[in-house]
């Protein structure tokens, strides 16, 4: 398996390609991605223009450690094939897949993908893929989509084209995405891949989106799409662990192990009642913590 399909997702961080401000330096913010807009952020003139500008940001620029995942155009479109041989050339990490509504659209750019790794000498298998599910039968079809491929790291619920094929529209209150997020998180769970959330384009709004970003931790989400550097810190916040929350999970890990040598099955740990069920999200906090550098402890 890639180790990257794994790797620390908190913030994704969308750029439109063509713009020389943005794709500059971007890993100054340090989002954990960055994910470089061939899509609907590039006029459809200026598609040329946009991917030119994209190979050779990705081949001359050091981005420091900060994953680039590249959004294609979507399949129904002249551009994808040409967008996929560009991104792979350069060196991407990734390759997002836009408006993803059947298994055989992620087949579709694995092909491709095959392709051109072969063309251009990178290594079989380098380049993930992720998928953006935009349309209601996407949500539906959204299981068949996580086992497509095993370069898919993760599915990622695209609000904007989901809540105008939904017929309705961004209220901000969350309820229009309620059962979208819900079954794309089951979905990706049950395929063992990774699930992001929608961006949320109201940069005036802050409380608006911590109280979103909040949301969709508790649902489980591993991180969220977003627009702009202002977002990073508030989503770093919410999705890394709280030193106190490490310090028990610790325990909790420490005290399983312990109890299991002296056949102790069930067991009180800082006043609340511990079994084998609490292992793994103890290991995944500490897991987690590792992985956004705030880990102090000895495990
Ligand atoms: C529905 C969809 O399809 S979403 C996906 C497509 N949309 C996008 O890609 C949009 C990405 N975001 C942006 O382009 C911008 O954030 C905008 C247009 C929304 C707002 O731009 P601004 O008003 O300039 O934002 P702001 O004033 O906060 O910018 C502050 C700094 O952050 C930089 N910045 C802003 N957004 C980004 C970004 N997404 N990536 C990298 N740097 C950024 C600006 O260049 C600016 O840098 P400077 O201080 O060196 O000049
Ligand atoms: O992926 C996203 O969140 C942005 C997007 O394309 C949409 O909302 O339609
Ligand atoms: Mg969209």
């Amino acid at each position: 398996m890639n180790p990257n399909k794994k790797r620390l997702r908190r913030t994704m961080m969308f750029l439109n390609a063509q713009k020389p401000g943005l794709i500059k330096d971007p890993y100054i913010y340090k989002p954990d991605s960055i994910m470089l807009d061939l899509e609907d952020a590039v006029a459809e003139n200026q598609k040329d223009a946009a991917r030119f500008s994209l190979y050779h940001a990705l081949q001359e620029i050091d981005y420091r450690g900060c994953e680039r995942v590249v959004r294609i155009n979507g399949l129904d479109t002249p551009y994808w094939k040409e967008d996929i041989r560009c991104a792979v050339a350069g060196g991407c990490d990734a390759i997002r897949i836009p408006k993803t509504e059947r298994p055989e659209d992620i087949k579709a750019v694995e092909a491709e993908i095959q392709i051109a790794e072969e063309d251009f000498g990178i290594p079989q298998g380098r380049t993930l893929i992720m998928a953006a599910i935009e349309s209601a039968r996407g949500v539906v079809k959204a299981l068949d989509v996580c086992e497509a491929s095993d370069r898919l790291f993760g599915i990622a619920l695209s609000g904007g084209d989901y809540t105008k094929d939904l017929q309705t529209y961004i209220t901000g209150t969350g309820v229009e995405l309620m059962g979208a997020r819900q079954n794309l998180i089951i979905a990706a769970r049950a395929a063992k891949i990774q699930c992001f959330d929608t961006v949320y384009t109201d940069l005036n709004d802050m409380e608006g989106f911590r109280r979103d970003v909040e949301t969709i931790h508790l649902m489980g989400f591993d991180g969220k799409s977003i627009i702009n550097p202002r977002q990073i810190p508030i989503v770093h916040d919410i999705f890394t662990p709280a030193q106190k929350n490490i310090i028990f999970a610790e325990k909790v890990v420490m005290e399983i192990e312990d109890k299991r040598e002296k056949g102790i099955g069930v067991f009180i740990v800082d006043g609340k009642m511990i079994d084998i069920a609490f292992y793994d999200g103890a290991k995944r906090t500490i897991e987690l913590a590792k992985a956004s550098g705030v880990y102090k402890g000895g495990l």
